[in-house]
C-alpha cells in the first residue's frame, strides 16, 4: 500500500516513521510520502488561504493550490486507483470497520485542511473520478488533519499481513465482535494487594473465555450500550443474555 499525505506541517506527520510503522516502511510492507502544499503555491507569500464567500470567522483553503498538488500527488488516476481521504469535523465516522474495508486500497492519499477548511470544490472535483471520503475520528474539533491521519494511517496499517507480529490480535480487536474488549492482566499475581482474578489462573480454558465474554458484556453494557443494542439479534446466546 502506497499512502500519499498532503500538508503544511509535513514535520507533523513524522510519527509514521517511528516504531511499528517505520519498520513497516522499512520492510516494504507500506510506502509512505508526505507533501508540503506550499510546494504548489507560486506566489512570494505561498497563500493557501483565503476569506470565505458569504463571511463568517476564519478562513478557507484555496482549491487552485489544492489541485495542483492532488494534480501531482494523484497523478493519472487510471493507472493507480486511489483513495482520497479528507479528516474533518464534518465527515462520516471512521471506524475499524472503514479501516478494514481501506486495507484494499491500493493507495490512500490524505488531503490534511486547517483554518475553517478546504474549499467544497476540491471534494466535489475529485469525487468525479475516485472515490472521495470526508472522515471523522470524532465529535471534536482539532485545528488540522494531520493527527486524524496519524490516528487513520495507525488504525489501517495494524491491519496488513505482516505489520503485526502476532495476527490474532488484529482479528481479536476490540469492535471485531463487537464488543469492548474486557480487563487485561499480567504478573504480579497480586500487585497493591490486587489479585489477579483466580479464574485467569485456573487453566480452565472454557472457564476463561466465559469469564472473559462476560466481562466484555459487562464493560460494554456500561460504556457502549449503543454497541450492544447494534448487534445482530444472534450475536448473544442464553448465557450472553444472564450478565
Ligand atoms: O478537526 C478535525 O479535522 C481537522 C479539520 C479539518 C477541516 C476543518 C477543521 C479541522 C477532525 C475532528 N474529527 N475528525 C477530524
Amino acid at each position: 500500500m502506497r499512502i500519499d499525505v498532503v500538508t503544511i506541517f509535513p514535520s507533523y506527520l513524522a510519527p509514521l516513521r517511528e516504531a511499528l510503522l517505520g519498520r513497516a516502511i522499512d520492510r516494504g510492507l507500506i510506502e509512505v510520502a508526505v507533501h508540503d502544499l506550499r510546494d504548489w503555491t507560486h506566489d512570494v507569500h505561498q497563500a493557501v488561504d483565503d476569506s470565505p464567500y458569504g463571511g463568517g470567522p476564519g478562513m478557507v483553503m484555496k482549491p487552485q493550490v489544492w489541485g495542483e498538488a492532488l494534480d501531482s500527488v494523484i497523478g493519472p488516476v487510471i493507472d493507480s486507483p486511489a483513495r482520497l481521504v479528507v479528516p474533518t469535523p464534518a465527515g462520516r465516522p471512521f471506524t475499524q470497520q472503514l479501516a478494514h474495508e481501506w486495507t484494499s486500497a491500493e493507495r490512500l492519499v490524505f488531503a490534511c485542511g486547517r483554518y475553517e477548511g478546504i474549499d467544497q470544490r476540491v471534494v466535489d472535483h475529485y469525487a468525479q473520478r475516485m472515490p472521495v471520503d470526508e472522515v471523522s475520528i470524532g465529535d471534536y474539533v482539532l485545528v488540522g488533519g494531520e493527527v486524524a491521519v496519524l490516528v487513520m494511517v495507525e488504525a489501517v496499517v495494524r491491519l496488513l499481513p505482516g505489520v503485526l507480529g502476532n495476527p490474532r490480535s488484529a482479528a481479536e480487536d476490540s469492535f471485531s465482535d463487537g464488543l469492548l474488549e474486557g480487563p487485561a492482566y499480567t504478573r504480579p499475581e497480586v500487585w497493591r494487594d490486587l489479585p489477579v482474578p483466580p479464574v485467569l489462573r485456573s487453566g480452565d480454558h472454557a472457564a476463561v473465555d466465559r469469564w472473559r465474554r462476560d466481562r466484555a458484556l459487562e464493560r460494554t453494557a456500561r460504556l457502549r450500550p449503543d454497541l450492544l443494542a447494534a448487534l445482530p439479534p444472534d450475536a448473544l446466546d442464553e448465557a450472553d443474555r444472564a450478565v
